[in-house]
């Protein structure tokens, strides 16, 4: 059988493909992350996967490799991983009693061969407190994550409603990746 490569420095990707018990070994991919800004957040997750996923496949043609992207999108404006403290908050105020959509972008290449789909998730917050945001930003759980939150961890108490795939605002739409790679006929 060949082999799956998950292209992602992200330890969240890593546990859960670790969960549906695929093997796998991982080569992160470095690759600059700023897109086109006419994009809509499903193009940009999808470009940002493939991208990833690219920089790894040409040089294991033989190897099923795994790319993926999540942002966070609140009406026009989409959110990436906060750079400061104030962003953070910025965005943790944005979200506050409102509904936003996580977009995850997944792309599988093997050699000329390639699945390319994104999932949205909607996920509604509670009204947030200032001292609840502080709170919040003092964990440092917000500065690795799209959107400064991470629903997995502490971000649980902020999250009121979660309509569509969990695991996909985590940062992997897990049960399509696994049929995906069945499609491609990794996993017969
Ligand atoms: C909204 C949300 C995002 N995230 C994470 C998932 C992603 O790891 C991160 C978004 O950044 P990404 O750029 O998608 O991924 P990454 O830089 O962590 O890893 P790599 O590019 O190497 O694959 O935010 C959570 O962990 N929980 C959440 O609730």
């Amino acid at each position: 059988m060949s082999n799956l490569i998950l292209a992602s420095q992200s330890p969240r990707r890593k546990e859960l493909l670790q969960q549906i018990q695929l093997s796998f070994s991982i080569m992160s991919s470095n690759v600059d992350e700023t897109v086109a800004p006419h994009l809509k957040p499903h193009e940009v997750v999808m470009e940002l996967a493939l991208k990833k996923a690219k920089e790894i496949s040409v040089k294991h043609p033989e190897s099923y490799v795994l790319g993926s992207d999540t942002v966070v999108a609140l009406g026009e404006c989409i959110l990436g991983k906060p750079q400061s403290e104030e962003e953070a908050r910025e965005m943790l105020v944005m979200l506050s009693g409102k509904t936003h959509s996580v977009y995850t972008g997944v792309a599988i290449l093997k050699g000329e061969k390639q699945s390319l789909f994104y999932e949205k998730t909607d996920v509604t917050f509670w009204e947030l407190t200032s001292q609840e945001i502080d709170e919040y930003i003092v964990s440092e759980e917000p500065f690795d994550k799209a959107g400064a939150y991470g629903i997995q961890g502490l971000g649980a108490k902020l999250v009121k409603e979660v309509k569509g795939d969990y695991f996909s605002v985590v940062g992997l739409p897990l049960s399509r990746v696994y049929r995906a790679l069945r499609e491609m006929g990794y996993l017969q």
